[in-house]
């Protein structure tokens, strides 16, 4: 006899296998859409998923975003002469707005785990992103291409934007072979705080507008990032305001460092054997990188038993030929991101910044580093929930700013300038500690084009030109 579901003949027994089978088909259904809504909302970067359960979408986003590359092809870059473990990184999608969402919350919070266990974290590039990245690697190659006088002659004596030469940085006073171009912030001769004197502000002298407009174009894309992942970083450790970071950045102290290093056999002889830049902290709140395909950078996670805070002392040069760096293989449009030390300061060391360090490789490397950083003005004080007697005083990031780079360039026309004109007690002064504070102009005399004052200044910078010019050699 054939039995039809719900037909007269219908025993009991197969109403209750009737009523399982349907049971179990509802289930299925339901977690196949649980599933793939938790999916996407991992792809999306949990844009729109309202998240119910923070377990599963977390999971969910964790394996998604592992990379697939082998282990194979990620150590095959690796610098020669280097033994390390090649990492493999947490790759997140930042959404296009961030709202604070239950989705940001829980993004925030795998940026964080990522951060904390990793010390670094990468950021998949949207297509607007990838033609303006790739626009400014050509503009960085055309730059180092053209003749050494030319390269040379874009330095700055007000701001530390320009060239540096290879040899010219020192890293725990060893030569570092990267060749750089600096782009702080780009402040015409008329600006308010260029007039006051503040340090390090001043124009960037850019070798021409072709360069100037394509890497403002790149570092205005690498602002937006920066603010969303700081606000997902608000999110993730559940500040009171999303914004609790980026009321530091309006405004921002954000900088570049347009980068190539020389291939190994390529050098000018002044560094130490296959080191790029020696190992360092970066100053900031975010670091983001980005890279070509020939790999050079390492960097080393947290470790329990190793502390630090590189504006109390430098951390530069530390641990620097031990084994316990990672590598960083190149990952095509991906940006690497990792905190600075004022995100170390702010968070009592729960987001320590990332000490890393760069190899040469057989091939010429071009990189970035871009810094998203807070206001000059800016005294960044503990986040709530991480307060500490570490960081109960407050830490002013323009002092920050230009000890670290007094520090790195001590014989720069620049340093020589602040130096001659005392530049460092404006520092003191209160409006330059007051976010939004209009800066007082200058006294008079000193104001002068002409004056005793800038005599000294214009003889201090010829004899570093001339200096500056001897050392080097055409690359
Ligand atoms: O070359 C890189 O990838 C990183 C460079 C760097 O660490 C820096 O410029 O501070
Ligand atoms: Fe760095």
């Amino acid at each position: 006899m054939i039995c039809h579901f719900g037909g007269p003949e219908q025993t009991s027994h197969q109403r209750r296998l009737e009523f399982l089978l349907i049971l179990i088909s509802t289930l299925t259904i339901a977690s196949i859409m649980l599933a793939s809504l938790a999916l996407r909302s991992a792809v999306a970067g949990c844009r729109n998923y309202q998240c119910k359960n923070f377990a599963k979408c977390y999971q969910a986003i964790t394996k998604f975003t592992r990379p697939f590359a082998t282990m194979q092809d990620k150590q095959a870059t690796m610098p020669p002469g280097y033994k390390a473990k090649a990492g493999a990184f947490q790759t997140f999608e930042i959404p296009q707005q961030v709202t604070g969402s239950r989705g940001d919350i829980i993004l925030g919070k795998a940026m964080i785990n990522a951060w904390r266990r990793d010390g670094i974290l990468q950021v998949s590039m949207d297509e607007s992103q990838r033609s303006v990245a790739d626009k400014a690697f050509a503009t960085s190659q055309r730059y180092f291409d053209i003749p050494y006088d030319r390269k040379a002659s874009c330095v700055n004596d007000q701001s530390f934007s320009g060239y540096i030469a290879s040899g010219e940085e020192l890293t725990d006073n060893i030569a570092d072979y990267s060749e750089i171009f600096t782009v702080t912030k780009d402040l015409p001769q008329s600006d308010p705080r260029v007039k006051a004197k503040w340090p390090c502000h001043g124009p960037c002298p850019w070798p021409d507008t072709r360069m100037k407009s394509s890497i403002k174009t790149y570092m205005n894309h690498l602002g937006d990032s920066g603010d969303k992942i700081l606000q997902l970083i608000a999110c993730g450790l559940e500040l009171p305001d999303i914004n609790e970071l980026t009321k530091y950045t309006r405004d921002g102290w954000h900088h570049l460092r347009v980068l190539r290093f020389p291939a190994r056999d390529k050098t000018n002889g002044k560094g130490k054997d296959g080191r790029g830049i020696g190992s360092h902290t970066d100053y900031g709140l975010l670091v983001i990188a980005s890279q070509d395909s020939v790999g050079g950078l390492f960097i080393r996670p947290p470790y329990k038993d190793e502390k630090y805070a590189n504006w109390e002392k430098s951390v530069a040069g530390a641990y620097e030929n031990d084994h316990r760096w990672v590598y960083v293989p190149p990952v095509p449009n991906v940006f690497t991101v990792f905190p600075g030390d004022m995100m170390q300061y702010i968070t009592n060391s729960y987001l320590p910044s990332t000490p890393h360090k760069v190899g040469l490789n057989n091939d010429q490397r071009f990189a970035f580093a871009y810094f998203h950083e807070p206001n000059f003005q800016a005294t960044l004080e503990a986040l709530p929930g991480f307060e500490s007697d570490e960081n109960s005083r407050g830490i002013h990031y323009g002092t920050h700013f230009t000890n670290m780079s007094m520090r790195n360039y001590p014989q720069r026309i620049t340093a020589k300038r602040i130096r001659a004109e005392n530049r460092m007690a404006v520092l003191h002064t209160p409006e330059l500690k007051t976010l939004g504070a209009a800066p007082k102009p200058a006294p008079k005399e000193e104001q002068g084009a002409e004056g005793g004052m800038q005599r000294i200044v214009d003889a201090v910078k010829n004899k570093a030109e001339e200096v500056f010019f001897s050392n080097q050699v055409a690359v």
